[in-house]
């Protein structure tokens, strides 16, 4: 079977690289690749679409989706909660659609994620420190957040509580930015593409464990993943994680 797909956000950073990873799939058809300010007519032939757009434009280009009975891969970031639950809301009336939204589609980062939880429950002290290109729109990084709910999540299934902190900070920003009690700090810079370290720190020890996307295509098999899965998978689901076999 070939799948139809569409790509938003085909001429930015991650949305060209789709195109070209859609366009290499032998199982997948690209049937439009469209960018701010196109027409979103040619949509109508797609079964998939893939959407890298921004923070800013990805609620209303989801709300144009469902409406449309078109399945979504999400890789476009800043998700809260009130978010999601407004998807959710969408979805209902919708039983046999799907959408995919995950923070990050490389492997690693996926991974990275996961070992981060099993770690969490033995080590009270937790902190993220995620690195990016200095075009990057968001701070902090979907997958930052998304890894510090996963810490915050096995810690509290654990029963674990975060670590004595007995810091106070001279200046605002000093101890990043707490994401459900997990600290993440963001950095900016040309020539980085997308890294993330978690650090835990215990009686005598540290552990780090860290992921470094060195390009874009790194983030290709999971998007085609992606979009091969939603297909049999209806309702929202959050996090490659769920849907990968690991
Ligand atoms: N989940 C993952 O694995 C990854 C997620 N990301 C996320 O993907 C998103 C995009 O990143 P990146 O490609 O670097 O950003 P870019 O700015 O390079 O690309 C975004 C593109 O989307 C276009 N766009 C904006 N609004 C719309 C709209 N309403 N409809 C269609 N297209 C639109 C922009 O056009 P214009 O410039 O004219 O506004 C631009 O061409 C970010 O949220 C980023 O964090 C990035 C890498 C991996
Ligand atoms: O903007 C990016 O580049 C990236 N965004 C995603 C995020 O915010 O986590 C995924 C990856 O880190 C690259």
């Amino acid at each position: 079977m070939t799948i139809n797909v569409g790509v938003l956000g085909a001429r930015g950073r991650m949305g060209a690289t789709v195109v070209n990873a859609v366009e290499g799939a032998s199982d997948m058809k690209l049937v439009a690749a469209l960018d701010a300010g196109d027409d979103f007519a040619p949509l109508a032939d797609a079964q998939v679409v893939v959407d890298f757009t921004h923070p800013d434009a990805v609620m209303d280009n989801l709300k144009y989706l469902v409406e449309h009975d078109i399945h979504a891969v999400v890789g476009t970031t800043a998700f809260s909660e009130e978010r999601l639950a407004t998807l959710r809301s969408w979805l209902e009336p919708k039983p046999s659609l799907g959408v995919l939204i995950a923070p990050n589609f490389a492997l690693g980062a996926v991974l990275a994620m996961r070992f981060a939880a099993q770690a969490a429950k033995f080590y009270a002290s937790a902190e993220v420190i995620e690195l990016h290109h200095n075009r990057k729109a968001d701070a902090p990084s979907g997958t930052a957040a998304h890894t510090a709910r996963m810490i915050a999540a096995a810690r509290a299934e654990a029963g674990v509580t975060p670590g004595p902190d007995a810091t106070t900070s001279e200046l605002d920003g000093a101890r990043g930015a707490a994401v459900e009690g997990v600290h993440v700090h963001s950095v900016r810079l040309p020539g980085l593409v997308a890294h993330e370290e978690i650090l835990f720190g215990g009686e005598g020890e540290t552990l780090t464990i860290r992921h470094d996307s060195l390009d874009r295509t790194s983030f290709m098999p999971g998007v085609l993943f992606g979009v091969r899965t939603v297909l049999t998978r209806p309702g929202l689901t959050v996090g490659l994680e769920n849907v990968l076999d690991l």
